[in-house]
């Protein structure tokens, strides 16, 4: 198979979809790889390393999705990229399709075949191409959220863990999963005042065990949300229905009885976030005040940190591209967890969850396969 690495384009995204590594078990597996030019460089992986793994450099997107069977990408395509996209081209990248309604008509509209890496699961129902970089954005979220709670970033002025003969701050963690429980320990680690709420039995009584004593797992619902958000501090949005827009947990009115200062940050914004008030910024421009409460929801919150984030990403996403490349997407399809990531094949959305979000209609995959 030909193999395509584009250069991410999305604003201060330094991330790359393969290592020099990767090319080098692709090419050990029969397959050529094209690489954009300056595609690795934010993430420490000069040209020559990759011509040296066996791929071939090429100049433009152009020429990199012109030659390609399957392309891959961090993030979605831009819409720059979605005349380059060929028919029955494979799309293998995060999609996050049920936040942006756009995008996926003008996928659609492409004939392509896309692949999200977040909605892949694995045999036990976990998000293996998601973790790695929810473990990133956890740590990130409360780095961030303790950052923009100091004065000079606008925040109330509170050291995360106060100091001797000080209170600690409050920090409330909405979802207690890998972005949840990566946030919490950084938090706890912070010596803050912690509580992560969970929907789910078997997830929170895993937290109460492993956890420190400066958190609690607590069982999610309206009511408490609601009650925990007035002596909050910090607020991470960090919940999670596969494929599905995030419910909306806290309203306008619930932020308006927040302190003045407090930093709230929305994790699940790549999934169109799951506080009333968020919407997505950048790298660039991360932050902006809604009733005097910080919000942060940039929706690439890895690409800050490159060099560990494209190790860990490709870690995880090489064997199912190796896969794919060596067995053909259908194939793979038999892997019921595999198949729960293809989005679209060609003009027809097989992911119900994004149908769902857009009320459009959904075919299922065994039909197309
Ligand atoms: N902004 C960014 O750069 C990044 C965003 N993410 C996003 O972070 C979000 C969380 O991802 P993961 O932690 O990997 O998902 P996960 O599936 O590991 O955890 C989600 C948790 O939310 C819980 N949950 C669902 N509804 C809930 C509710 N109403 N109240 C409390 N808990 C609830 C689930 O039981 C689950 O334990 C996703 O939207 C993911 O796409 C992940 C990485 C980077
Ligand atoms: C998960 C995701 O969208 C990201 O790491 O940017």
């Amino acid at each position: 198979m030909i193999i395509g690495i584009l250069k991410e384009i999305k604003p201060q995204e330094n991330r790359v979809s393969m290592t020099p590594s990767g090319v080098d078990m692709m090419k050990t597996n029969g397959h050529k790889v094209y690489v954009e030019k300056n595609a690795g460089l934010g993430s420490g992986f000069e040209d020559h390393l990759y011509i040296k793994a066996g791929a071939a450099i090429l100049d433009t997107p152009e020429e990199i999705y012109g030659i390609s069977d399957m392309v891959m990408h961090v993030k979605e395509p831009q819409e720059s990229e979605f005349s380059l996209i060929k028919k029955w081209q494979i799309v293998f990248t995060y999609l996050h399709l049920a936040a942006d309604k756009d995008l996926t008509h003008a996928l659609l509209k492409t004939g392509s075949i896309g692949i999200a890496y977040e909605t892949i699961e694995d045999r036990n129902g976990k998000l293996p191409l998601l973790a790695p970089m929810s473990e990133v954005a956890g740590r990130l979220a409360t780095q961030q959220g303790a950052k923009y709670l100091e004065r000079t970033f606008g925040g109330r002025g509170l050291l995360l863990g106060g100091v001797t003969g000080t209170p600690p701050a409050n920090v409330l963690i909405i979802g207690g999963g890998v972005v949840g429980i990566h946030a919490a320990r950084v938090a706890c680690g912070m010596g803050a005042n912690v509580t992560v709420l969970d929907m789910n039995l078997d997830r929170l009584r895993y937290l109460s065990e492993i956890m420190p004593a400066n958190c609690q797992a607590l069982m999610s619902s309206p009511a408490l949300i609601k009650d925990l958000v007035k002596t909050s501090d910090l607020v991470v949005g960090a919940v999670l229905i596969a494929g599905a827009k995030a419910p909306k947990l806290i309203t306008k009115q619930m932020l308006s009885t927040m302190k003045k200062g407090s930093v709230i940050v929305d994790v699940a914004i790549d999934q169109g976030g799951c506080f009333e008030t968020s919407r997505p910024t950048t790298h660039g421009d991360p932050v902006y005040e809604v009733d005097g409460v910080i919000h942060y929801s940039v929706a690439n919150m890895p690409g800050a940190v490159p060099l560990t984030s494209t190790i860990a990403l490709t870690n995880a996403t090489l064997p199912y591209a190796l896969k794919i490349a060596n067995n053909g997407w259908k194939a793979v399809c038999k892997d019921h967890g595999f198949a729960k990531g293809v989005n679209y094949v060609s003009d027809k959305l097989v992911c119900k969850p994004v149908a769902d979000a857009f009320s459009m209609n959904y075919t299922a995959l065994e039909s197309m396969l």
